[in-house]
């Protein structure tokens, strides 16, 4: 199995489809440079016949593209940087201008599996910019905040625009952030659990604050895209809530 260079990606500021210029995170142009990204067949699967490289965190096996998704405020941007660099961005909100992504290199069953992140911005004025990324996208995290009733109603919508958009066979896991806030909740996790059912998606409660299984939210995905990309012949499958639960049940918590 060849490994490729993660590299940095392009820069966040070009669209990966068109090249073409699509706003700032944060006001802030994107810190990504130039990089070795490797074209990545549809299915992730990078130029297998070429022996491994290295076995730095920089080269990967197969590569994928996840979408975060959501209104405005639910914790998008932070789901990603607690992921990305283990911290949460306290302090005041900061809403994402246009879309950023981030790269991270997750060991899976011994594979090395680029997960390229997408974040996008929940402002409606927005929407446009994120509707051209959904097609490239292997896997979305559709993301509501427990302390905001609107957020949650807004899934349905989402989930419209989501098929709508993106591809048929897309990953997808619905996400209740923000599960530290307890006062402030008012989005009951059986109320995720009902409408993740209703709509047949995986879902589990995460939070940026605390890192409550955000970990696991995209290595989750992460297994998913995995198992469907290589389609082992012998290989068990692989069925997403069930290693959700499993692992939360493992972690020994009821979140
Ligand atoms: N308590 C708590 N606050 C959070 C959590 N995640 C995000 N926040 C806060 O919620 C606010 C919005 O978080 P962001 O990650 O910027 O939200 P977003 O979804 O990226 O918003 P847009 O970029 O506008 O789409 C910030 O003030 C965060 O500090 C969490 O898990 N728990
Ligand atoms: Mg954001």
């Amino acid at each position: 199995m060849s490994r490729k260079k993660a590299g940095k990606g392009k820069n966040a500021n070009t669209s990966p489809t068109t090249g073409s210029p699509i706003g700032k995170q944060n006001g802030k142009s994107g810190k990504c440079t130039a990089g070795t990204g490797s074209v990545v067949q549809a299915n992730g699967v990078v130029d297998p016949s070429r022996p491994s490289l290295s076995n730095s965190s920089e080269f990967y096996d197969i590569a994928f593209k996840v979408m975060l998704v959501g209104d405005s405020g639910v914790g998008k941007t932070c789901l990603l940087v607690r992921f990305k660099d283990r911290a949460f961005l306290a302090g005041s909100f900061i809403s994402t201008v246009g879309i950023d992504f981030r790269n991270k290199v997750l060991n899976i069953d011994r594979m090395k599996v680029k997960l390229q992140i997408w974040d996008t911005a929940g402002q409606e004025r927005f929407r446009s910019v994120t509707h051209a990324y959904y097609r490239d996208a292997n896997a979305l995290l559709l993301l509501y905040d427990v302390t905001n009733r609107t957020s949650f109603d807004n899934i349905k919508a989402w989930l419209t625009e989501i098929h709508d958009y993106a591809q048929q066979d897309v990953v997808l896991m619905l996400l209740g952030n923000k599960a530290d806030a307890t006062q402030q909740r008012v989005v009951k996790r059986e109320d995720g659990e009902r409408l993740a059912k209703e709509f047949g998606v995986p879902y589990m409660e995460t939070s940026a604050k605390s890192g409550l299984n955000v970990e696991l939210a995209f290595t989750a995905v992460a297994k998913e895209l995995k198992h469907r990309s290589m389609k082992e012949p012998n290989e068990p499958k692989f069925k997403l809530q069930d290693y959700v639960n499993k692992e939360i049940k493992s972690a020994g918590c009821a979140c």
